[in-house]
């Protein structure tokens, strides 16, 4: 991959990696706890939050994002143990067991002080970078409350276009539109989805010259998924007409969030002739529930509906080239705290991201401290 290991898998100064994910319930007991635990203070309504604790009670009340995030740790620690890079990893959740606070303690006690941040989401918003960054310094907080001594803790770069993140989606895709009836593959139509989120937080996602349009958020998204559409097309020779959509609002009805949303899409592609589409969660790292309720079981429902063939492309989940790139980031970002100037590794038009968020980065409604950033 890239050239930064020239002198060895050194992953010096830092002494530990950590995992940081969403978390999710691993039973019906969980769901109103997890439930309570996202939304604290985030004013969702009442009515929305019924429903999707609904979602989970049709999976047993399991999320499937704990299992992906064992599996992730298995290939990480696969991947560097055969790789000779000596560095233990360790996982933490924002919002259920095993929560970030008692992984860092465990982390602290056991001796780490240089901690680098591998977090499950690979593009720039608030809720995908700088709400982990306030729980980092918050759970900071209550060992420093402690009396225990703070490690310092730095996250790793957005992977949007790292190799690594984006050939298993290529991939994912071409294995789709092999799912799909032969006769209406060369016609099907690639959707690209990610969380929508409210046009606001869009707007000023990212860096501060950035924000207007969608932010950081928007451009990252429709960067991977033009890399990945191009690809697509050097490989089957067929041009798959492609847009960037939005699935799994939430919040309140006259607050204008990312549109338009999947299953609209589809009845749009549908009404405009489209014979077949192939949907592509770009914005999900693993199967998380938004993946096998939204996608799988309600644009699979109106799809069906519609009479439009469908097919999901799987997620990058422990695909062991996103381990390896993990691996390449985190030898990297080590390179340059160790004062060298690695080659970083990025497809698409934007190039690598920044490695501290400037001040401004994805703003908070209501500001509180952050780590791995200006401000
Ligand atoms: C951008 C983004 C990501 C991707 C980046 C990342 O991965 O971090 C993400 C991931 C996830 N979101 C998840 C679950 C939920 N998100 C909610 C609510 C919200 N998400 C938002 C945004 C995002 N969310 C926003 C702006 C809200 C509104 C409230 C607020 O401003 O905070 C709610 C409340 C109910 C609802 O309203 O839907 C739930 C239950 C799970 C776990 C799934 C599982 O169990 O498999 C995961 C991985
Ligand atoms: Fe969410």
């Amino acid at each position: 991959m890239s050239d930064h290991n020239e002198a060895g898998p050194a992953a010096g100064p830092y002494d530990a990696l950590l995992l940081l994910s969403f978390g999710g319930p691993e039973g019906p007991d969980d769901v109103v706890p997890f439930l309570e635990n996202v939304t604290r203070g985030r004013g969702i309504p009442r009515e929305r939050l019924k429903e999707v604790g609904q979602h989970y009670f049709l999976f047993g009340g399991v999320s499937p994002i704990n299992a992906q995030n064992r599996e992730l740790l298995d290939a990480l620690r696969r991947d560097f143990g055969e790789h000779g890079v000596e560095l233990p990893v360790y996982w933490g959740n924002r919002n259920w067991a095993p929560y970030l606070v008692d992984t860092l303690r465990e982390m602290t006690d056991d001796g780490h002080r240089r901690i680098l941040v591998l977090a499950t989401s690979a593009y720039a918003s608030y809720s995908g970078c700088r709400q982990y960054r306030e729980n980092l310094a918050g759970a900071l907080a209550e060992l420093a409350a402690e009396g225990r001594p703070v490690p310092r803790v730095d996250k790793l770069r957005h992977y949007f276009n790292h190799p690594g993140f984006v050939e298993p989606m290529t991939d994912a895709v071409l294995t789709a539109l092999g799912e799909l009836p032969a006769e209406v593959r060369a016609g099907a139509h690639l959707a690209f989805t990610t969380h929508s989120i409210p046009t606001a937080a869009a707007d000023t996602s990212g860096p501060v010259e950035g924000h207007g349009n969608g932010g950081a958020y928007v451009a990252q998204h429709l960067d991977t998924a033009r890399v990945i559409a191009d690809a697509v097309r050097e490989a089957t020779g067929t041009e798959h007409p492609w847009q960037l959509v939005y699935q799994s609002r939430s919040g309140a009805p006259h607050i204008p969030w990312l549109e338009p949303d999947i299953c609209d899409h589809l009845v749009e592609l549908h009404e405009g002739g489209a014979p077949a589409v192939v949907m592509v969660p770009i914005g999900f790292v693993s199967d998380h529930m938004e993946v096998k309720y939204d996608l799988d079981t309600e644009a699979a429902a109106k799809a069906a509906e519609l009479g439009l063939p469908v097919a999901r492309a799987a997620t990058v989940g422990a695909d062991p080239r996103f381990a390896a790139a993990v691996r390449d980031l985190v030898l990297e970002r080590a390179a340059k705290e160790r004062g060298l100037a690695p080659r970083p590794c990025a497809l698409g038009a934007l190039g690598p991201s920044h490695d501290v968020c400037p001040a401004g980065c994805c703003p908070s409604r209501s500001p509180q401290p952050a780590v791995a950033g200006i401000d």
